[in-house]
């Protein structure tokens, strides 16, 4: 597995596989690798012949700098985990590769009335940067293929409309989300749970269970209000929003009926803020 720091070496590793008609993936990630990333590497290799994985904390896409600061890096072992999954590239740029001009370049492009809900309300600005680096990344890489996680499920819906805005001709993947044996999304962020936060953190993925397993018992608001209840009572844990949305526009559903329905919350554990959701139909 190649290790590089700068698009022109990334580029030159790539041009001669190019030229012979493989197939490139990307699997951008921000580092401190689990299973779920893992899981993007290994779909990558059903549907490509050449896997990369970036790994780079974004600036950009932070909006508290504490956040950003205390985000894990533990690098050697992240490369043991590529190696050992048959990645064959890793890019690994640091802040001046990828923002030569500073990390308060300018950009800004429409993503729709979505990028203003759910986590672009309680991280204003983030789908700005995540889509930023992911156009970076795009244009380093030119990937036939890109692999997301579904836990980012939003995050999923901008990549779309940056692809849309630039009408690149990158084929997104979406893959399921990893649960820990006990129902917790796997999350870099999972790390910094307490022994008492991480059984508290087991809400998130019970609220949205209890969604999907009663979905046709009762009406959305019902729904909506008993699985928020979950959340009243627990000490340490602070909900951001619990919505049952519609899948394409992330608006609260108006109605079973609706072709795509998707269960999405966020809560602090403690200090640690974690996302999680379950697509309903
Ligand atoms: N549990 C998971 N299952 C499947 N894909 C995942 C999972 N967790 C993260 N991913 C995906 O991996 C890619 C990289 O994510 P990232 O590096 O931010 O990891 P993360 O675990 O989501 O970290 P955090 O949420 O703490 O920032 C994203 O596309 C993300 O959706
Ligand atoms: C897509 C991404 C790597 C961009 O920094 C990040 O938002 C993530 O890890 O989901
Ligand atoms: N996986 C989402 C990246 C972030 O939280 O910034």
């Amino acid at each position: 597995m190649e290790v590089f720091k700068t698009k022109s070496a990334l580029k030159a590793f790539l041009a001669p596989l190019k030229a012979s008609g493989k197939r490139i993936a990307l699997v951008p990630t921000m580092g401190a690798l689990h299973n779920g990333h893992i899981s993007l590497i290994k779909m990558a290799q059903q549907n490509a012949e050449v896997i990369i994985c970036s790994i780079f904390v974004n600036p950009t896409q932070f909006t508290d700098p504490k956040d950003l600061e205390k985000y894990p890096r533990p690098i050697e072992h992240d490369l043991a985990m590529l190696a050992d999954a048959g990645c064959n590239g890793v890019f690994m740029p640091d802040v001046a590769e990828m923002y030569p001009q500073g990390a308060d370049e300018d950009w800004h492009i429409d993503l729709g009335n979505a990028e203003f809900l759910l986590e672009g309300e309680f991280r204003k600005g983030h789908y700005q940067g995540v889509t930023q680096i992911v156009k970076k990344l795009f244009d380093a890489v030119e990937p036939d293929v890109a692999m997301f996680g579904q836990k980012d499920f939003q995050q999923v819906l901008m990549i779309k409309n940056m692809l849309a805005h630039f009408s690149l001709p990158i084929n997104i993947i979406i893959c399921p989300i990893i649960r820990e044996e006990d129902g917790l999304a796997m999350s870099s962020r999972n790390i910094h749970l307490s022994d008492v936060d991480r059984k508290n953190s087991l809400v998130l993925n019970q609220s949205l269970k209890y969604v999907a397993d009663h979905f046709d018992e009762f009406d959305l608001k019902e729904l909506e209000t008993k699985a928020k209840a979950f959340y009243e009572n627990i000490d340490g844990v602070e909900l951001d929003y619990f919505t049952i949305a519609n899948g394409a526009t992330l608006e609260p559903a108006t109605s079973k009926e609706e072709n795509s329905v998707v269960a999405l919350v966020a809560a602090k554990v403690g200090s640690t803020r974690l996302i999680d959701n379950m697509i309903i139909k």
